[in-house]
């Protein structure tokens, strides 16, 4: 009988939504190989030891698309549990400062409307973040 690692390793992943000036959100496909591929997400990646969240972000952000960000307010932090990985997804709003981004890991990139992120299919985890990103919004409507 199979069982399920009742510890699964656990990553810290500085996560973007990144605007552009025409309220418009960047997302990108991950790569079809490896874990969750093909699945939209915001760009983001692992923390490394001595980085504070915003200096995670501004560095992924930078390896994964080459554009700079200014890295705004804090959205929401999410825990997750997958199969095989427990991720806790700390989400920041962030702009465009400098540059047009590449998908220089990832497969594609998209800029989208808040309304449409609903077309995409995203990691379990982001519903929630989709849920405070709508949520934010609203305030200022
Ligand atoms: N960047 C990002 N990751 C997400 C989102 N939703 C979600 O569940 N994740 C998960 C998928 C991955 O397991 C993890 C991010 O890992 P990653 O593969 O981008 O990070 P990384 O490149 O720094 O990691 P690695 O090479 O060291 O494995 O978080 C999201 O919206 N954005
Ligand atoms: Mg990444």
């Amino acid at each position: 009988m199979s069982k399920t690692n009742p510890f699964p390793p656990h990553k810290i992943i500085g996560v973007a939504v990144i605007w552009d000036d025409n309220q418009q959100i960047l997302i990108d496909r991950r790569l079809p190989q490896g874990v969750m591929g093909g699945l939209w997400e915001f760009p983001g990646g692992k923390i490394e030891p001595g980085e504070t969240i915003a200096e995670c972000i501004q560095r992924e952000i930078k390896e994964e698309l080459g554009i700079e960000i200014a890295v705004g307010e804090h959205l929401i932090t999410i825990d997750h549990t997958y199969t095989h990985l427990r991720v806790t997804l700390m989400v920041h709003h962030c702009r465009l400062i400098k540059g047009i981004p590449q998908p220089i890991e990832c497969d594609e990139i998209c800029w989208v409307n808040l309304d449409d992120l609903d077309k995409f299919t995203f990691p379990q985890a982001n519903i929630q973040i989709i849920a405070a990103l709508k949520q934010s919004i609203k305030q200022f409507k």
